[in-house]
């Protein structure tokens, strides 16, 4: 391929998940040509395998619980979830695995789509792989964006791989019910998945190698949850390792051999243990990277230790924070300080600026939606003490707050409010309760913006809504 058969952009993004959409949307929007390569379905795997069908199988079964817990809609909605119905209204979610929509707004941003497998073929430069035609060569005058996001990690377990385990992608898109589902893992894929098949009927067997489920948050979050995994008939082994898994070729079943000797037989086997980056076979080492690692980026998004300043990456695969929403934030950041640079302006790594990401490592809020939900921002009472900071954590139970008692006669839930003692602001917010996903921005307000206790105390929650777990907060800690 000779230079005159390359095409020139000012902006190339690989990868058309969330990120990657949003970026270009940024560039674009501000006059940048760019080109988004993309070797699936644009809109990556929030839209398709992970957050978009996993919420749409859940919600049925949470506006079930809701009904029920109010005296009086109770006997109306007595009724059992519809599986086909949940999964039919699941896949109209995710446009049955079809992208022509999300590839209409691309195009409608003004944004060149091109379809096939993008990696780096040195400064600049991205070959794009497309199957039956040739490569194209496109290059960029002022930024590489990465934003190819994450795959599944399979464990190395004896036999696993042999047994073709569910994913998260199997796990969002499988169109029956197993009757007997194990799932490998206790984070939130796998709470998520256990509560969501368990709903529709199949028997769900949870095997977790810590003590608890949901350990990176407040350890009061991952023991309700379990509770109530429990209660709905899941099978929660903690403290279990798998030693080998195997499955029959005469029946299809897969057995599954644990640490203690016991052994397990399902249909299927999810493993939900995290993810790995998706930089294997993104060229990375033609620009004297690893392929295969995360990607190390400053707050601008900017890939350290690769000269030049035109190389990015956003979203899952620098491994700041695997969530949607932060994915999007960054790639705002991103576009800003491509565009400011563009322009031969500053981007500087200055906090809190249009093109800094900063609230990565100060607030990244989280929303597990299990029943009940957990929702989170900021730091854990553990981790901020970890942190050095001095603080106090206070707790309330929200079933008492008059807004939760009116919304549900079963509303069991928890907040827990960690504060800088030093400086009286909030550092960290933990919600559990049914809907408190909804509350959460307000906890996010309150960090980002480090408001002062004595100043909070004058945002005055409405009557009688859930939210009224502040006053209880506040006067827990004594403003
Ligand atoms: C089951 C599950 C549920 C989740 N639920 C939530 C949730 O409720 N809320 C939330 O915030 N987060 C959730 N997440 C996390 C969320 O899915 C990710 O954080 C998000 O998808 C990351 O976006 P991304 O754009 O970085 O990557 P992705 O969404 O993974 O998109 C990357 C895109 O790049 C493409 N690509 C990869 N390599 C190449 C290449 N070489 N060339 C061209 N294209 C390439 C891929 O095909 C893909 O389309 C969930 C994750 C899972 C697994
Ligand atoms: N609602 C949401 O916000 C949501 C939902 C799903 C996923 N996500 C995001 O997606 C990402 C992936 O989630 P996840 O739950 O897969 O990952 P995770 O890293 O949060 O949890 C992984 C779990 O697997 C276990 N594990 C890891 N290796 C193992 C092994 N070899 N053997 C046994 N157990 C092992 C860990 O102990 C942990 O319990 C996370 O960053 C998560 O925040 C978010």
């Amino acid at each position: 391929m000779t230079q005159a058969d390359e095409e020139g952009y000012d902006v190339v993004v690989i990868g058309a998940g969330p990120t990657g959409e949003n970026v270009a949307a940024g560039t674009a929007r501000a006059g940048l040509s760019t080109a988004l390569v993309e070797s699936e379905l644009v809109g990556g795997e929030c839209s398709y395998w992970a957050c978009v069908p996993s919420k749409a199988m859940l919600r049925p079964a949470a506006a079930l619980a809701e009904a029920r817990g109010v005296r009086g809609a109770r006997r109306a909605a007595g009724g059992d979830l519809d599986p086909d119905a949940v999964l039919a209204r699941r896949d109209s979610f995710v446009s049955g695995w079809d992208d022509r929509g999300q590839a209409d707004w691309v195009r409608s941003a003004g944004i060149d789509l091109v379809r096939g497998h993008g990696r780096l073929a040195g400064e600049r430069r991205v070959e794009v792989l497309r199957g039956g035609d040739g490569p194209r060569t496109l290059t960029a005058r002022h930024a590489v964006v990465l934003c190819t996001g994450s795959a599944a990690a399979v464990p190395d377990v004896e036999g696993l791989r042999g047994v073709r385990p569910w994913t998260a992608r199997e796990g969002t898109s499988a169109g029956t019910p197993p009757r007997r589902l194990a799932v490998l893992g206790g984070g939130p894929v796998a709470c998520e998945a256990a509560t969501a098949w368990s709903s529709l009927g199949s028997e769900v067997t949870m095997l977790v190698r810590g003590t608890g489920l949901l350990s990176a948050m407040e350890p009061f979050a991952g023991r309700a949850v379990e509770e109530a995994l429990r209660a709905d008939g899941v099978r929660v082994r903690t403290g279990t390792a798998v030693r080998r898994v195997a499955r029959d070729a005469a029946t299809g079943f897969v057995t599954t051999e644990l640490d203690d000797g016991s052994r397990l037989e399902t249909e299927e086997f999810l493993v939900a243990a995290g993810r790995l980056p998706r930089t294997g076979a993104l060229g990375l080492d033609s620009v004297g990277l690893d392929p295969g690692t995360w990607l190390e980026v400053d707050d601008t998004c900017l890939v350290t230790g690769v000269p030049g300043g035109w190389l990015y990456a956003a979203g899952d695969l620098n491994h700041r924070a695997l969530l949607t929403h932060m994915g999007k934030y960054q790639a705002r950041a991103c576009a800003a300080a491509v565009v400011r640079r563009a322009e031969g302006r500053e981007a500087g790594p200055e906090p809190w600026t249009g093109w800094t990401a900063t609230a990565d490592r100060a607030a990244v809020p989280q929303v597990v939606f299990t029943r009940p939900e957990v929702a989170s921002v900021g730091l854990t009472e553990r981790r901020a003490r970890e942190e050095g900071l001095p603080v106090r954590a206070v707790d309330c139970a929200v079933g008492d707050v008059a807004g939760a008692a009116l919304r549900r006669d079963d509303y069991r839930g928890r907040a827990r409010m960690v504060v800088d003692t030093e400086r009286e602001v909030v550092v960290g917010c933990t919600l559990v309760g049914p809907d408190v996903g909804e509350l959460l921005h307000a906890a996010t307000i309150a960090v980002v913006g480090e408001v002062p206790l004595g100043r909070l105390r004058h945002a005055v929650p409405a009557f009688p809504t859930v939210g009224e777990l502040w006053l209880r907060l506040l006067e827990e800690y004594g403003t």
